[in-house]
């Protein structure tokens, strides 16, 4: 116990003389990637090596790459092994051709290596060979990640998921959320197979968090988590809710964009899409155990209705995550899950038990036994083992914490409320107003909670031509390659229905680079 009252008095010292100098360190490190505000990504600089921002013992300046940090990149490689790793490199070859058959958009797209997958889909590198604008201008091959979503018309979540996505992503042009290239679809032998081509974007925040010894430096933290809260407004003022926030989700760039991707899960939460609750309540019990340290407890406990505010406790999860360097609610299945809860945040408030729709889970919870509610500062220190001190003895960003850790979705703080929390304000720079997301966005991702299975097949038939459209149009005539021209201002919702494309789209067809096959 002494013991540990000298590590804490330590601790406690160290973090006084760290809070003197908080000023300045709220000023990007020296040479720092992040002045300007948010830096947009320049996908056609040549990779260089990338750049990992962790706390650094003496100048803030001493990073090292990211996720190399343990890897031993010296010394010349046993013959043997060298042999071994060109079999190797010849089977990852085959199986990047195997995945990506591009057929007519092979014309476009070099698939260059794996380099990602998920529960849905598959990602490559890729290169943009086609000569067009970019390449042109910039005299180089335009680096791109292509996101297989195989035998999408398959199955109704497939479907759906798929669509959601294709909605979610082609209108959206925003410094924080990751930017839909370019679509088109494949006939697989299950299937449609649908291929998104994003921006490529060099690591993730999983990667970031974990891939080095050392705690990420606050500055950092903070500036990732602005990031995330500022692409979050975004969707969130247009009830858009992610609902599948993880680390691995959060793209990061070498000069330390942070972009939200993987919008499968995505929703537009009003009154409207209470009917499907059920559903998809049943589709958490029973998928998607993978996400489970970030899922909020309406979810996990059967609550009658679920909103943006699954984010908010998700940003607690992931901000957690950043200052500890450990998930914080590590539960493995859905009662795991739920014990962990009640284990670390305490009992829920009565009329949030009353509210649980599930009888099994209500027993489970009462039968719990009554726990102390939770202490952030000893549970971030505890899961931190005194390395991160960004919470410690610091009331606001405990109450930040606390505010997005209430079991009672209408209690938690709201994205609004976040960005105003005096924690926030004090730690990530001034945002100003941003603009809205275009209104068809919100349109479109309505109309894909009412589809049947068979109408989803069609329209995301459709949107893959849509969106095709659409890429030629903004790559025909807007040499800086930005989205947003027409859709920044757009809050009219004079977006034709997608069937009154239909006519438009069978005349353009031809001129369509689709790849789809004659027998569709
Ligand atoms: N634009 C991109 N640039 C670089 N890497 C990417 C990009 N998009 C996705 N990735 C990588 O591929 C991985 C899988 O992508 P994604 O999360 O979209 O697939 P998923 O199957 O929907 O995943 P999940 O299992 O989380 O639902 C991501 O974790 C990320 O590391």
């Amino acid at each position: 116990m002494g013991l540990f009252n000298n590590i804490v008095d330590k601790v406690k010292s160290l973090f006084q003389a760290k809070e003197k100098d908080h000023i300045e360190n709220m000023s990007p490190p020296q040479g720092s990637l992040w002045s300007g505000g948010y830096p947009r990504q320049n996908s056609n600089s040549p990779k260089t090596n990338n750049t990992y921002f962790t706390k650094s013992k003496g100048s803030r300046e001493a990073r090292k790459p990211l996720g190399e940090a343990n890897l031993n990149i010296q010394g010349s490689m046993p013959a043997k092994k060298e042999g071994f790793n060109r079999v190797l490199d010849g089977l990852k070859k085959r199986q990047l051709q195997h995945d990506f058959k591009l057929e007519r958009a092979a014309e476009t797209y070099e698939p260059i290596q794996n380099i990602g997958s998920g529960a849905f889909g598959i990602v490559c590198e890729a290169v943009e060979t086609s000569s067009d604008y970019k390449a042109t201008i910039h005299k180089c091959h335009f680096q791109v990640a292509i996101k297989k979503v195989a035998h999408a018309s398959a199955t109704p979540t497939l479907a759906r998921r798929t669509l959601r996505e294709i909605r979610v992503l082609r209108y959206i042009d925003h410094p924080n959320i990751v930017t839909l290239r370019d679509i088109f679809r494949t006939q697989g032998p299950l299937g449609i197979d649908v291929f998104l081509v994003m921006d490529l974007m060099q690591n993730n925040l999983h990667h970031i968090i974990y891939g080095n010894e050392e705690p990420l430096d606050e500055y950092y933290i903070n500036q990732f988590l602005g990031q995330l809260l500022r692409g979050l407004e975004y969707l969130h003022v247009a009830s858009i809710a992610h609902r599948d926030l993880k680390p691995s989700n959060l793209l990061v760039n070498q000069d330390g964009t942070l972009r939200i991707a993987d919008f499968g899960m995505a929703k537009f939460t009003d009154n409207s899409s209470k009917k499907h609750d059920d559903e998809e309540h049943c589709y958490y019990m029973t998928q998607h155990v993978a996400t489970l340290p970030y899922r909020a407890p309406e979810l996990l406990f059967v609550l009658p209705e679920h909103s943006t505010a699954v984010d908010m406790w998700a940003v607690g999860c992931i901000f957690g995550e950043m200052v500890t360097r450990n998930e914080l609610l590590p539960g493995r299945s859905v009662q795991g899950q739920i014990k962990m809860l009640l284990t670390m945040l305490g009992h829920p408030p009565q009329h949030v038990i009353d509210e649980v729709r599930c009888d099994r889970t209500r027993k489970l919870i009462q039968d719990y036994g009554r726990k102390a509610d939770a202490e952030w500062d000893d549970i971030m220190f505890c899961k931190a083992r005194g390395e991160n001190q960004i919470v410690r003895g610091n009331c606001d960003t405990i109450d930040f914490v606390k505010q997005l850790f209430q079991y009672d979705a209408t209690r938690r703080i709201s994205i609004q409320e976040a960005l105003a929390h005096p924690y926030i304000q004090r730690v990530v720079e001034p945002m100003g107003s941003q603009k809205k997301c275009p209104f068809r966005v919100k349109k479109d991702m309505m109309q894909v909670e009412d589809l049947s299975h068979q109408e989803l097949i069609e329209i995301m038939k459709q949107d893959v031509r849509s969106a095709e459209n659409t890429y030629n149009e903004i790559h025909s005539g807007d040499s800086t390659g930005s989205h947003s021209s027409d859709t920044s201002t757009d809050t009219s919702g004079e977006y034709p229905p997608i069937v009154q494309h239909e006519q438009l789209m069978e005349d353009v067809a031809t001129q369509i680079s689709i790849c789809e096959p004659s027998s569709l």
